[in-house]
């Protein structure tokens, strides 16, 4: 029996769809994703925590969920938006469908939704934050619970997602993915590389083993010191949820590795090298979410198609006389990479690790070996 659900945005919009994943209430920032495919990857991207995901290709959920494709450990989104959900899973790797995978992680979802509406609205009127129930209340009540919730900017979420332990992490990416033979990892690791825990992606951690590191996974708030400590051949900043400029400590510690050793980053581990090196971030009106945007690398030249995440963004004029733009992104001009090659350390605001997206951007992997290699 499906039950009706309201989607109801802060600037008092409301949807009506039916309640799919887990029944009740959810509350974050409604943001929407244009990748065609790769929603489960999407939803337990870590990046997600305290988002609700549209996905605004129409039909989602044909290829159901399997254990492999997951990012983080669990669904990290907290609810998602759909408009046509596949009820029965066609592929060889799905293990359930969608809406069992998110009633399980007790995640709530809404579907028939007019997404082409919601996104464009959406672009227009910036992400909000919003609530889905099937709870029975008002459209109206629902509004006012959106707009009386906290948004995205100031929040730390990254201390709350990142790891309490560190660990060592040795697997390169799963056959599935690099069958193609298009991935030679080397028989021994050659470099050992601390990444920084903000909220990862599983697929980071993979492709840097791919290219001969040993990496140990440290949490968000370990200190330069410790991470000195271990003579790590570089370091890792990776991807998180939440505005970068509320991460507690981490461009101080961040300011004490630069120059002392290799440092790569990747969206929220740009955004907080960015703010490191004495830059500054702002919140954009709807983000970057999807596998079609285009980014030109301004050292080579050459337009690669990436795979983005992002709500905030790195403010290009902060940045004069402290870093290089290497690449930006051509639909809106904004900084997508920048480097310091004194301190050999570079970062990217987009996902070279794709998951999902297209693989364009691999190279960045290597350029970071090299870096190491010296
Ligand atoms: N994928 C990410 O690392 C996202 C970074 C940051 N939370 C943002 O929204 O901009």
């Amino acid at each position: 029996m499906t039950k009706r659900a309201v989607l109801a945005l802060a600037d008092g919009t409301t949807f009506e769809g039916r309640a799919f994943g887990a029944v009740g209430e959810t509350v974050g920032e409604v943001v929407f994703n244009t990748t065609m495919y790769g929603y489960q990857e999407v939803l337990t991207d870590p990046s997600y925590v305290g988002q609700i995901v549209t996905m605004s290709y129409p039909e989602i959920g044909n290829v159901g969920a399997n254990p492999e494709d997951e990012e983080g450990s669990r669904v990290h989104a907290v609810g998602m938006v759909v408009r046509a959900l596949s009820e029965q899973p066609s592929n060889w790797r799905a293990k359930e469908s969608l809406d069992a995978y998110l009633k399980r992680n007790g995640v709530a979802g809404i579907e028939g939704i007019d997404t082409r509406r919601l996104v464009r609205h959406l672009r227009t009127h910036g992400a909000q934050m919003g609530v889905i129930s099937s709870e029975g209340l008002s459209p109206l009540a629902l509004v006012e619970r959106a707009r009386s919730a906290r948004g995205m900017e100031g929040l730390d979420l990254a201390t709350g997602v990142s790891t309490k332990e560190a660990y060592t992490f040795t697997q390169p990416s799963p056959d599935v993915f690099t069958g193609l033979g298009e991935v030679r990892v080397p028989a021994e690791p050659r470099f050992d590389v601390v990444a920084y825990d903000y909220g990862l992606k599983k697929s980071m951690l993979h492709f840097l083993v791919d290219v001969g590191c040993r990496v140990t996974v440290v949490p968000a708030n370990t200190s330069a010191e410790e991470v000195l400590a271990r003579k790590p051949n570089g370091v890792f900043l990776a991807n998180g949820p939440g505005d970068p400029a509320a991460v507690k400590g981490a461009d101080r510690t961040v300011a004490a590795l630069l120059g002392k050793v290799p440092v790569f980053g990747i969206c929220l581990g740009h955004q907080i090298m960015a703010l490191a090196l004495g830059g500054r971030t702002y919140k954009m009106k709807f983000g970057h979410r999807g596998g079609n945007q285009p980014v030109k690398d301004l050292t080579t030249g050459k337009v690669e198609i990436t795979a983005q995440n992002h709500g905030f963004a790195v403010d290009d004029a902060s940045l004069k006389g402290l870093a290089v733009v290497t690449h930006i992104n051509l639909n809106d001009g904004t900084v997508e990479g920048l480097a310091v090659p004194d301190a050999r350390a570079f970062s990217v605001q987009y996902h070279p690790e794709a998951s999902p997206g297209p693989h364009d951007a691999r190279y960045l992997f290597d350029r970071f070996a090299k870096l190491m290699a010296g």
